[in-house]
């Protein structure tokens, strides 16, 4: 049951709009959310998924506001965390109303190439973005908390984003470094969280005011930092999953006070239909968890209409970058090596880059960033040099693969040998069907890749009697559940 502070109730008594009951709000604080997802098109196609899930016997039921998103109906026994599909990157766990703000994010007529996600751990957004980019453009994803970056990282490996800079600083920051660089910014503010009451029972029950007020602050410096960091012309979009309009509207309206020749709010009220049950006066969404049976969330989407002036000189340009590009010899060798053993397409818009024996591909529009500030992972790491020849990187493949489409050189698994796989097992040439072994019998020894649902899930290396299993030993899972 929600314990809800009776200092909340009465401060959010006096914000609720008037067509809003305090009554059904408390009663909504105490249902239990529905369970969402989102499929990730990175990897599969929205219409396979539902196909190979309904198989299963899910019910997924759209969500308005996202073409990708779904609430699972009538199964809240589902373990989705140790489902097979889910550790194979093909769907995310994500509350409905956080898929909103790359929505409100993407709902221009034109997409954005260089995008930042100010606070992104552990990832919900920056890999829903990612997807939207279709692995395309440059996405920079910060996160301040040390441990978090790890889970972010995680996450983006997981869901084959290829085109992220991971970066590991105080958000506050990236006006000063990165000044008018981004065609469009979010900001999913830290917050006090009122809106996950329905997740997390306690949320609320140490609720104070002065916590409001002091998080206020910080958001008030960080939305002005990604203003300053966003171009003219660009797009910020600002979200919280709190429902005080001291950590929503006042945000906004503080930005509009600093830069009022700047800033212009972008009326969502037509995001999706029904939008507007949830607009304020100012065009924002201000979502109440029983207007469509979700968390709370507020989405403000604002547009920088002319440039500001600069706070701080543009710092100096750091040195000692420990990567180079790679000569043409060994581009040439990459190349043929990912072509040769998986049938991969290294995508020739992106720079392959070389630091001490590793290999990496960066996205082309990381190069104009190179020494503006410290960033912790850019691109994906492709392969090790060996004495002879390279060894492709577990990332790079499923990043590679995901673009392809299920490439020719892959052996599809069925539901048993998937899970094996996951759980770091080799797999027994005799438990493939006759037919299969036969096929085996006759490939390359060496390594290939093996997939299931027609989705790459790494690399092994053909034996003969077996196939040895080469997945990264962080990744091995003690539990695997198998739908189908
Ligand atoms: C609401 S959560 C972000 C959720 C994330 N966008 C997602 O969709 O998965 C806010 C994040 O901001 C981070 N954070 C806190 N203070 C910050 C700061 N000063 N600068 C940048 N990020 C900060 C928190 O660690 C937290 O991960």
């Amino acid at each position: 049951m929600a314990q809800l502070n009776t200092n909340f109730i009465k401060h959010i008594e006096k914000e609720l709009p008037a067509h809003l009951s305090l009554e059904e709000f408390i009663a909504y604080c105490d249902k239990p959310l529905r369970q969402s997802i989102r499929v990730n098109t990175l990897k599969i196609s929205t219409v396979a998924f539902i196909n190979i899930m309904t198989q299963a016997g899910w019910q997924l039921s759209p969500i308005p506001w996202c073409e990708d998103g779904f609430w699972i109906e009538g199964k809240d026994d589902i373990q989705l965390g140790n489902a097979i599909e889910h550790i194979q990157g093909l769907f995310y766990i994500q509350e409905a109303s956080s898929m909103l703000p790359p929505t409100a994010l993407f709902s221009n007529d034109t997409a954005p190439e260089i995008v930042l996600d100010l606070a992104s751990a552990p990832g919900s957004k920056t890999t829903q973005i990612a997807a939207l980019m279709n692995n395309r453009g440059l996405l920079v994803a910060n996160e301040y908390s040390a441990s978090r970056v790890k889970v972010l990282h995680a996450n983006v490996l997981r869901m084959g984003a290829s085109h992220t800079a991971l970066t590991h600083f105080d958000g506050r920051v990236f006006g000063e470094y990165l000044f008018e660089s981004f065609d469009t910014i979010l900001l999913d503010a830290p917050c006090g969280g009122e809106g996950t009451v329905r997740k997390d029972p306690l949320a609320l029950k140490h609720w104070d005011i002065d916590d409001v007020t002091a998080i206020g602050e910080t958001q008030k410096d960080l939305i002005e930092s990604a203003f300053l960091a966003l171009k003219p012309g660009g797009t910020l979009v600002y979200s919280t999953c709190t429902l005080s309009q001291l950590e929503n509207q006042h945000i906004c309206l503080h930005l509009k006070q600093i830069y009022p020749d700047a800033v212009e709010f972008i009326s969502l009220t037509d995001l999706f239909d029904g939008a507007d049950q949830a607009c304020t006066k100012e065009g924002f969404l201000h979502v109440w968890p029983q207007i469509y049976d979700s968390e709370g969330f507020f989405v403000a989407k604002i547009r920088k209409i002319a440039s500001v002036e600069r706070v701080e000189k543009q710092p100096k340009l750091q040195k000692n970058f420990p990567f180079t590009p790679v000569n043409e010899k060994q581009k040439t060798e990459l190349i043929q090596y990912f072509q040769n053993n998986f049938c991969l397409e290294l995508p020739s818009d992106d720079v392959i880059m070389v630091r001490d024996d590793e290999y990496w591909l960066f996205p082309a529009q990381f190069i104009p960033f190179i020494g503006k500030m410290r960033f912790q992972r850019i691109g994906i790491k492709l392969a090790d040099a060996m004495k002879k020849g390279y060894k492709a990187k577990h990332e790079a493949v499923i990043a590679l693969s995901a673009a392809a489409h299920n490439p020719t050189k892959t052996m599809e698994l069925s539901a048993a040998q998937a899970q094996d796989y996951l759980m770091g097992r080799d797999i027994a040439i005799t438990t493939f069907d006759e037919s299969v072994q036969q096929h085996l019998a006759i490939m390359p020894r060496g390594e290939m890749l093996v997939s299931y649902h027609k989705v790459v899930l790494g690399v092994v290396k053909h034996l003969g009697h077996r196939l040895k299993n080469n997945l990264p030993r962080e990744l091995v899972r003690d539990k695997v559940n198998v739908s189908l």
